[in-house]
């Protein structure tokens, strides 16, 4: 088994700009035109100032102006139209970037290896498709702010040396000194920024966890420990932050020092040339203009370092889950000869830990199970037991880190890893503990399981479950918006609908962990009753909290401390004397005692 890493990667900044540039190739139109349409402006914008220096030659030397004020007129005309142009072009070209990225992203987290995802905790990749994605995306504007600005400095460079090599020179000397600004700065900013984002995803870990375990933290009076996590994880936040700011201060201002020694070079330059009759008042005057012109795309290089550094932060987290290798591809005679109909369970020495090395505890000890096609087994067994572990393995959830589970069939047995997940959806269908309700109408919610599915086979799904009385007596029937924010459905409804899912997807194999466990008993009875009828005619493993549930499934096995205690059918546990009747024993002395055994 792979051995997977404990947190998600991510990629060196050469991979980013690769997927970067591959990802802009493939919009070629865009680029092109985005490319023309800047080249078209800066240009103008390195004109302008060339042509208003030769004016100032012309008025000295009393010589017409008007031709060269057409002249003015239809290039500030092309400039503006060109620079509109360019910008749009360039924000489209971005957009269409950070769409296919955010895609691909989201796509790839969707279909994370649940292992990893377990591991590297739901924060993170939280973090990544939202703030990460969120701060690639917004830094688009940035990015076409930035190929205009650099394309401005290479044309400005050209219209220097039009002028006079000896200015050009002068212009020069800015560079030294940004160049040790940003020797400077530039080490210090990656570690920086990566610093921010990491505690930035940490924070958005502590404050999920501490919104999932709502319940739990009220009910230990766990909210000013939880409140005080949440301050420090913030405050961590806060002076990454600061840090990465004091820093990019003292960057700015140097960035204005180099700007007054450039200037002032070139003043002097241009003084000494003109005195020496080298070059004429226009030529110097056109200089200052176009270093001035200058200031914005160069600073706007520079500066945005800093943003720079914060998105390329971004695209290299974002791109460490977009290279996530994928879960090898079954192999397709082995998804061929994997069973459809009659499909049995097989698990062989099964094993399971949740923590690496030789000697992390296991919660699965070695289990040896068979559940025959068509029939059912229950699991039960004490909190801690193993049982929702051996329900994720058996459900393809996750996989052990030994033993195998297979699916039998007439034609042989096929291991549930070496299938793809979709293969295994096919055949197993899976109800875990937290039944979700998907933001969106109720129809929408239960087609995901079968997309296409007609009203009246959604609705013939909802009887088998008991769930057609309700939502067909809703005002707008399918059409009820759920989720939320709109309608609230009772645990109990949304377990009904993850059972309504469960019928249309129509899997030989279901796998139900305490599908009824949260409902109160008056409700639990109805939702016994609904899972059931998902059960019969299927090959079932059911975690089953409520022994009434247990005992209406062919078979029962009791889990202890990651093993399988006992196993059999509900009178031969009875007969046997052992956990099994104990257990019953207490149950049917509880409240629901009455009640459960007229059930059984
Ligand atoms: N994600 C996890 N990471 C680490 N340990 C886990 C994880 N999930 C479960 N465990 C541990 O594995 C053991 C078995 O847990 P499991 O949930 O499978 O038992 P269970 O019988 O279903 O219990 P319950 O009835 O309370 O749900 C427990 O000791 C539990 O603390």
């Amino acid at each position: 088994m792979n051995a997977l890493p404990t947190a998600l990667p991510v990629a060196p900044g050469r991979r980013s700009a690769a997927v970067l540039a591959r990802t802009a190739t493939a919009h070629r139109g865009e680029l092109a035109a985005a490319l023309t349409t800047t080249v078209l402006s800066s240009g103008g914008t390195v004109v302008l100032p060339l042509l208003l220096g030769r004016a100032v030659d012309v008025v000295r030397a009393g010589d017409p102006l008007t031709p060269l004020l057409v002249q003015l007129s239809v290039v500030a005309v092309l400039t503006a139209v060109t620079t509109a142009l360019a910008r749009r072009d360039a924000e489209r070209l971005g957009a269409s970037i950070a769409a296919d990225l955010r895609e691909r992203v989201v796509d790839r987290s969707l279909r994370m290896n649940p292992r990893l995802l377990e591991r590297a905790g739901s924060g993170d990749v939280a973090s990544r498709v939202t703030e990460d994605v969120e701060l690639f995306t917004s830094s688009v504007q940035l990015g076409a702010n930035v190929l205009t600005a650099a394309i401005t400095v290479v044309l400005s460079a050209v219209g220097f040396w039009a002028l006079d090599w000896r200015l050009a020179l002068a212009f020069c000397v800015v560079f030294p000194v940004y160049a040790l600004s940003l020797r400077w700065y530039l080490p210090k900013a990656g570690p920086l920024y990566a610093n921010e984002r990491a505690v930035a995803a940490q924070r958005s870990q502590v404050f999920l966890q501490s919104l999932h375990g709502a319940s739990t933290v009220q009910a230990y009076g766990m909210a000013d420990l939880q409140g005080e996590r949440v301050r420090a994880a913030s405050a961590r936040t806060v002076g990454a932050s600061r840090a990465a700011l004091g820093t990019f201060a003292r960057f700015s201002m140097s960035m204005n020092g180099a700007e007054a020694v450039g200037l002032s070079a070139l003043l002097l330059t241009g003084f000494q040339l003109v005195r020496t009759g080298t070059v004429t008042v226009g030529a110097v005057t056109a200089a200052a203009l176009l270093f001035h012109r200058l200031f914005g795309p160069l600073g706007t290089l520079l500066l945005s370092f800093d943003e720079v550094s914060r998105a390329a932060a971004a695209l290299n987290r974002l791109v460490g889950v977009v290279d996530l290798p994928e879960d090898p591809a079954p192999q397709a005679d082995v998804v061929a000869r994997a069973p459809r109909e009659h499909v049995g369970i097989r698990v062989r020495g099964l094993t399971h830990s949740y923590a690496d090395g030789p000697d992390a505890p296991l919660v699965l000890r070695g289990i040896d199970v068979e559940v025959p096609a068509g029939t059912s087994l229950a699991v039960v067994g004490e909190s801690g037991a193993g049982k929702t572990t051996l329900a994720a393995v058996v459900g393809g959830v996750f996989p052990a880190t030994g033993g195998t589970v297979e699916l039998t069939g007439a034609r042989g047995a096929v291991d549930l890893t070496d299938l793809d997940a979709g293969s295994v959806r096919e055949r197993v269908g899976v109800i875990a503990q937290e039944s979700h309700v998907f933001t969106g109408t109720l129809r929408e919610d239960l087609t995901l399981a079968r997309p296409g599915a007609t009203d009246d086979e959604v609705h013939a799904a909802l009887r088998v479950v008991d769930g057609d009385d309700w939502v067909s007596a809703l005002p707008a029937g399918l059409d009820t918006r759920v989720g939320p924010g709109e309608l609230p459905l009772s645990q109990a409804r949304a377990q009904q609908l993850a059972l309504a899912r469960l019928v249309l997807r129509d899997p030989p194999v279901v796998v139900l962990d305490e599908a009824t466990a949260e409902a109160g008993s008056a409700g639990a009875r109805d939702l016994e009753q609904s899972a059931e009828a998902v059960v019969r005619g299927r090959t079932a493993l059911v975690v089953a909290h409520r022994l009434s549930q247990a005992a209406v499934c062919d078979r029962i096995a009791v889990m202890a401390d990651g093993e399988i205690a006992e196993i059999g059918t509900h009178a031969e546990l009875l007969t046997l004397g052992g956990r099994y009747a104990r257990l019953w024993d207490t149950w049917s002395r509880t409240a629901q005692a009455p009640q459960a055994a007229a059930d059984t």
